[in-house]
């Protein structure tokens, strides 16, 4: 492992924002620590760092110890939501300020500026000043600068959030790209969890502190540990099901489940799981509202009375939909998770 994090706590005065954490983060992985605000997701980065004092427990580095290096000994590049660039010098000063520190000759320092911003796609910027970049810039450039020393591990604390939606979205992308095509090891720190699916190959979610559950992407999403972790995964709905031959079937209809073993199980559907269709389950729109992709409305199902009142469920856009008319839904096992 390159980082391994082993029970490390970490206290203000009497709260303990961080309790006993455990995470690996391997060579070339980019790992995304999910959770709600104030689960202690930037205090735990801030320790690894070594910005923030433990109170137990150890944080390694190919299995040395880390607790006497100091931050700037740690080779760890930091990126913060709103980037803190040194404003009085321009995009090229911002970049080269860790490679001067390490004494890197001037022309290997200009080689590096020119290449870093061919990767964050600024090529030609480093004349600018940070006063004339717009936030994505300034971030990109803020990459760049933690980049540019090579650091072994990079922590990206909520690196994209100060930015609007769909800039945010394409942005994510890019780093995502980046971080692939350069295997670069990444701890990145998120309350978005599309954000923290499109960056990572692990994600590990914390609540309260602890770490409640962390995998593979593909299995934290489609298999919650709980009804806590699902929820925060957007699942919106519970249901009981029985399973046999990769089929769960409940009072809303069979639903693939290819990952599911036979017997009880629970499903945790996001709202696209339950979609209109010209068959299926009937319900009665209670509300909709318009979404970037689709309709999100709330139904009523009269077959789910004893569990659950409503459902949340998608149509497209162009439906006409309205409170009190009626609808039948249908299972998009995509939409799916189980829950346990
Ligand atoms: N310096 C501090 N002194 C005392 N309490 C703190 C301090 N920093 C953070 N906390 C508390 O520790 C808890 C975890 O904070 P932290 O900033 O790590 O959460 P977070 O998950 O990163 O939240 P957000 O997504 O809102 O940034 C919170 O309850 C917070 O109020």
């Amino acid at each position: 492992m390159a980082l391994s994090v082993e029970g490390v706590s970490v206290r203000y005065g009497s709260f303990e924002a961080v309790r006993e954490v455990d995470l690996d983060i391997a060579d070339g992985e980019v790992l995304a620590l999910l959770g709600p605000s104030g689960s202690g997701k930037s205090t735990l980065l801030r320790a690894i760092a070594g910005l923030e004092p433990v109170t137990g427990g150890s944080v390694r580095w190919d299995g040395d110890d880390l607790a006497r290096v100091p931050v700037h000994r740690r080779e760890f590049g930091l990126v913060f939501q709103d980037g803190q660039l040194f404003p009085h010098r321009d995009v090229r000063g911002n970049i080269a300020f860790g490679l001067r520190m390490h004494r890197v000759p001037k022309d290997e320092q200009a080689r590096r500026v020119g290449a870093l911003l061919d990767l964050v796609g600024l090529t030609g910027y480093a004349g600018r000043r940070i006063t004339e970049l717009s936030g994505g810039e300034a971030q990109r450039v803020a990459l760049a600068r933690a980049l540019a020393p090579k650091p072994r591990l990079l922590l990206l604390d909520e690196p994209l959030s100060s930015l609007d939606a769909s800039l945010r979205e394409q942005l994510a992308v890019d780093l995502a790209e980046l971080l692939r095509g350069a295997k670069i090891t990444t701890l990145v720190v998120t309350h978005d969890q599309e954000e923290a699916f499109t960056l990572a190959d692990r994600v590990a979610v914390l609540e309260r502190g602890e770490v409640r559950q962390a995998g593979a992407v593909p299995s934290v999403w489609r298999g919650p540990a709980d009804d806590t972790v699902a929820a925060f995964l957007g699942v919106t709905t519970f249901l009981d099901a029985q399973a046999a031959d990769g089929v769960a079937r409940s009072a809303l209809g069979p639903v693939d489940v290819p990952e599911a073993r036979d017997g009880a199980v629970r499903l945790g559907l996001r709202p696209t799981a339950l979609r209109v269709a010209p068959d299926g389950v009937a319900g009665e729109v209670v509300s909709r509202v318009h979404r970037r992709e689709h309709l999100r409305l709330v139904v009523r199902v009269p077959a789910l009375q004893s569990t659950v009142d409503t459902v949340d469920a998608v149509a497209p856009v162009s439906a006409d939909l309205r409170a009190g008319d009626p609808v039948h839904l249908v299972l998009d096992p995509d939409g799916v998770a189980i829950v346990g």
